[in-house]
């Protein structure tokens, strides 16, 4: 078995503390991960080392079938397309939307001196179009609202066609309207058969889209619990997880998936 991510007894640790601590994650071609946890949970470095930004202190990481220390991750990260905070960041503002799109063609944030192909250009615009905001290609990064540019780095970390798609917390700062209609965007990628291999980070489980199908828990750094989402959906692991009491945890508008021992049958 070939899997896409396979990580075995990965621990990072900083600052005298395991911040991952034994994490054993197997991700399957097809497949459709949330990774949930609370604030501090290790989402985040989690990320990081699926993103090949991060090596594991100890533990085995092996991402589209290359093994971390052994592989040039620059040969593997055009295979992976990756939106978080942290890369966003480095866009500059003055950077039109269509060149926040296609300089990911080279894994660059602004553009110089780079040749583009009319292909690039093409699927470029072609991507703005799916998360529909084509209309914005000439306008300037920094002038979008918070909404406009997720979508954007959305598209742009599907450029290079990647096999393997990470979104850390892609609808992080945005209102109720524009966390619905990324929800929603998510959802038409997850059901896209056609799609890479998702894993979305977050820690609301309201924004969860249809259409995930695996579900990761995680606090202090390891594994709580991971699998079949509808089996690890549960009131009780998310309250245990989160260290809250049981309730549920959608809010009203925008709840997808009550967890399962909340849900009515229907009929
Ligand atoms: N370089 C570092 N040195 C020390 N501690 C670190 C370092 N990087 C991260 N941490 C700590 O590791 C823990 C996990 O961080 P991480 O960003 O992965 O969590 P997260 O689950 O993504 O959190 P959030 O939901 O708040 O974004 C946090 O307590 C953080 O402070």
């Amino acid at each position: 078995m070939s899997w896409v991510l396979d990580l075995q007894g990965v621990t990072v640790r900083r600052g005298g503390a395991n911040i991952l601590d034994g994490v054993d994650w197997q991700v399957e071609e097809g497949e459709r991960w949330v990774v949930l946890g609370p604030n501090g949970a290790g989402k985040t470095t989690l990320l990081q080392i699926a993103s090949t930004r991060m090596h594991p202190t100890s533990g085995v990481a092996e991402i589209l079938g290359e093994r971390l220390g052994k592989v040039d991750v620059f040969e593997v990260r055009p295979r992976i397309g990756l939106a978080s905070a942290a890369l966003a960041e480095l866009i500059p503002k003055g950077e039109t939307v269509r060149d926040v799109v296609l300089t990911a063609a080279y894994g660059v944030t602004g553009r110089w001196r780079e040749e583009y192909e009319a292909f690039d250009e093409d699927r470029a615009t072609a991507l703005l179009s799916v998360f529909g905001v084509e209309h914005l290609a000439g306008r300037y990064f920094g002038t979008l609202s918070e909404g406009e540019r997720k979508r954007v780095q959305i598209a742009r970390s599907l450029m290079t066609d990647p096999e393997l798609l990470l979104l850390d917390e892609p609808a992080a700062g945005l209102d109720l309207g524009g966390r619905e209609e990324l929800v929603g965007a998510l959802a038409e990628l997850a059901g896209d058969k056609a799609s890479p291999v998702l894993v979305l980070v977050t820690h609301h489980p309201e924004e969860i889209p249809p259409g995930f199908t695996h579900l990761m828990l995680v606090r202090d750094g390891r594994v709580f619990r991971a699998g079949a989402i509808d089996e690890i959906m549960t009131a009780e692991n998310l309250s245990e997880a989160f260290g809250t009491p049981s309730r549920s945890p959608t809010t009203p508008g925008a709840g997808r998936r009550a967890p399962r021992s909340e849900r009515r049958p229907v009929g």
